[in-house]
């Protein structure tokens, strides 16, 4: 819908009105039509104001309505109607103007944004390019280069950049609208006829083959097999055709993209990442009947590099910390590391670094009067259990007790308090001051409110937060156990570790599993296997019954921890090298190990990889749904995509599933299940047959088929 009213007297004010964020609906391009019409046959008017309701512009075409057929005049011409009226038209851009919103105001004659405005094209994040103009108008506007920055980049740009980019032509501290009409009353006797882009010629630039070249070739690399960042790199290049060729070249990319598997995968992703802010607990509680407690100060006990991540995130979230480390070395290192930190991201975002937020403390004191605790320390049970029952005679009631342990139990954890109901685990990326991901672990006696509390921490600290149960590795880091398992025992019987890297790179992942080990460290994961008790005489193939590969633990006895000693998986020019290239000692040392173990190597093909690898991790989801410790295959996908560098564009594990077909993924396990009768995470899970047998519903129906989850511990 758009609302219309002539105010100071010769101003047409077209208010686009659809909560929360304006989007282009079918009625929203209606209403801009017809008040357009209003406007430009209002004899009274001699310019226009376009503008959006409570404070937001735009924020781009209506994404709901990508999965039905479209209704409603299209985009395309409701744009150039606003560019080809006769009187001049402003853009007032405060909140957000985004994709088809940025586009709009393209449109318009003039643009004037808000300071705190954020303006982009984000439409390669949903799989798609810009599809109204943007990929032809931008470019004619700022220049080539800028514009493919944006578009393949999905950025936000700061109303100070888009100044500086010629892309709006006034920013003001003051109400939009009133400065917008002040424009509009100023310019009512312009011709628009300069001012239309797309009348504009393709700026000159001495060598854009080179830049085209360029920016295709970091768009291949940076997402793997992505079609959108290479149809947007195609799109702008159409930019120096004539601009209705240009509007023909860019449809066509858009009409491949739109009704391609990844837009539909990236379009889930960016309703996943909101409906896991829907989360509910076995018990039944809810986020919307449970209320968080604001969180003013916290403390970070322990100053890893976590640690570290963790302080700079909240003091950025507008938190006070006390960061608390006993190592006094450590702790000057940590207030240095730290301080860099706030001040390199306060660089980054132009503002002041806020290090008056912070203070260090070498004991645990300052406990006393914060109203939440991050403990940080080394993955140790024994010693975090130590500093639960130190913060829990000292911290006052009510405070909420968190721990960033990767999977130690929560339950073990809150046992050694008075108040088990304040314990919760925020299991943060790294590094965590830059991953999105939060893991949000509640215990069997975590209370809602201890739940929301981290919850809506985690969404202060910029992440999405993802509630998930308590059980051995929670969500993430359970299902990268079977997905290891099957690549150590692929190299057992054949294959090579860049082989392996080579297929799951292909398939999308930043880092193939033997990259991502060296560069993790091999004796993270042996420290905590050595914890749980290596099979006796280690060389030993059997674990608690099942097969086991002793690989990484043979190779972490040998010091290949990967990139910090140089040598891993992979060797590297020096250790810390990042570098990594095929070992022939890795070679002889499997060879070696197949001998001694009677196993004859086999030519293993790519199919055969990705399925083991994959379907392993996926088959351990349908377990984690039905165990009830996720929700929804949404807090899965999310978690993946987020944490584990699964590519967006193929929507996440459990999406990517459904997309392969339930069917294919449950004859697949089946298969290999009978080749490997030995490796139980490869037989099929109840919940997977039960949804085959169902007729494979959609994903977004799976939760109808969740039984009431028992306690996983
Ligand atoms: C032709 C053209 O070239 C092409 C083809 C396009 O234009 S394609 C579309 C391009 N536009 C985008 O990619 C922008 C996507 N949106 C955002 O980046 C953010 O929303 C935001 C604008 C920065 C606001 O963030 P927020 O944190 O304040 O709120 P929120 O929680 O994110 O969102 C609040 C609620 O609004 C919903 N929502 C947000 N943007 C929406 C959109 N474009 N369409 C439909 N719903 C949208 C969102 O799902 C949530 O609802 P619910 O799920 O909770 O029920």
């Amino acid at each position: 819908m758009a609302q219309y009213s002539r105010v100071s007297g010769t101003v047409g004010l077209i208010t686009l009105l659809n909560p929360p964020v304006n989007a282009l609906s079918a009625a929203v391009r209606q209403g801009i039509v017809d008040m357009m019409d209003k406007a430009l046959s209002d004899r009274k008017v001699k310019s226009v104001v376009i503008c959006g309701h409570n404070g937001k512009f735009c924020g781009g075409a209506d994404i709901r309505e990508f999965s039905s057929p479209l209704t409603g005049p299209l985009l395309i011409p409701v744009i150039q109607g606003v560019e080809s009226a006769a009187k001049p038209v402003v853009a007032a851009i405060e909140g957000v103007a985004l994709g088809g919103g940025l586009e709009l105001a393209l449109g318009c004659h003039y643009r004037i944004a808000h300071s705190k405005a954020r303006l982009g094209l984000p439409e390669v994040h949903l799989g798609l390019l810009p599809g109204a103009g943007g990929s032809q108008r931008l470019p004619r506007l700022i220049g080539v280069p800028a514009a493919l920055d944006i578009i393949t980049t999905g950025r936000h740009v700061t109303a100070a950049e888009a100044l500086k980019l010629g892309l709006v032509d006034r920013v003001t501290d003051r109400n939009t609208v009133d400065e917008a009409v002040k424009f509009a009353l100023s310019v009512a006797d312009q011709s628009p006829q300069s001012r239309r882009i797309s009348t504009f010629p393709c700026p000159h630039h001495p060598d854009l083959d080179a830049v085209f070249e360029g920016v295709m070739q970091r768009v291949r690399q940076r997402a793997r097999g992505a079609l959108a960042p290479v149809a947007c790199v195609q799109a702008v290049a159409a930019a120096t055709l004539p601009f209705a060729q240009g509007m023909e070249r860019e449809r066509e990319l858009m009409a491949t993209l739109f009704t391609s598997g990844q837009a539909r995968a990236q379009q889930y992703h960016f309703f996943a990442q909101r409906a896991v802010g829907r989360w509910s607990m076995p018990s039944g509680a809810r986020w919307d009947k449970t209320k968080p407690v604001a969180v003013h100060k916290a403390m970070v006990i322990g100053l890893g590099t976590m640690g570290r991540g963790i302080s700079v995130a909240l003091v950025q979230a507008g938190v006070s910390v006390v960061a608390m480390e006993t190592n006094e070395k450590q702790l000057m290192d940590a207030k240095q590391a730290i301080s860099s930190m706030l001040e390199r991201g306060a660089k980054r975002r132009g503002v002041a670094p806020a290090l008056d937020k912070i203070r260090y403390s070498s004991d645990m004191q300052p406990a006393a009067d914060v109203d939440l605790v991050i403990e940080a320390v080394f993955e140790d049970m024994a010693l975090k259990k130590k500093v639960f029952q130190q913060l829990s005679a000292l911290c006052k009631p009510g405070t909420f007790l968190c721990s960033n342990t990767s999977g130690l139990d929560v339950d073990q954890l809150a046992s050694e308090t008075r108040t088990p109901e304040l314990v919760v685990g925020m299991h943060f990326f790294a590094p965590a001051h830059v991953m999105k991901l939060l893991e949000v672990v509640y215990g069997s006696r975590s209370s809602p409110q201890a739940v929301a509390t981290a919850m809506e921490l985690g969404k202060q600290m910029g992440k999405v937060s993802v509630a998930v149960g308590n059980c051995r590795g929670f969500v993430g880091n359970r299902m990268l156990k079977p997905y290891l398992e099957q690549a150590f025992f692929l190299l057992e019987e054949g294959a090579t570790p860049e082989f392996v890297d080579q297929v799951l790179e292909e398939f999308g992942f930043a880092m193939g599993v033997f990259r991502m080990s060296d560069l993790s460290g091999l004796d993270v994961g042996w420290r905590v296997r050595k914890a749980d008790g290596l099979p006796d005489g280690h060389s030993a193939r059997i674990r608690q019954g099942c097969r086991y590969s002793p690989l990484g633990d043979l190779l972490c006895e040998q010091g290949r921890f990967g990139q910090k000693t140089g040598r891993g998986w992979y060797q590297y020019d020096k250790p810390g090298g990042q570098v990594a290239k095929p070992d022939p000692w890795l070679q002889d040392f499997l060879e070696k190990f197949r001998t001694q173990h009677g196993l004859v190597a086999r030519r293993i093909d790519h199919q055969e990889v990705l399925e083991r690898c994959l379907y392993a991790l996926m088959n351990e989801g349908f377990r984690i749904l039905e165990d009830g410790i996720a929700a929804g295959p949404e807090d899965i996908d999310v978690i993946y995509v987020l944490g584990y560098s699964w590519p967006p564009h193929r929507g996440g594990p459990m999406f990517y599933a459904a997309m392969v077909g339930l069917k294919k993924v449950l004859e697949r396990l089946e298969h290999y299940h009978q080749e490997h009768p030995d490796i139980p995470s490869l037989k099929p899970c109840n919940l997977l047959r039960k949804l085959v047998v169902s007729g494979s519903p959609p994903v977004q129906k799976w939760r109808e088929f969740l039984q009431k989850p028992q306690s996983q511990l």
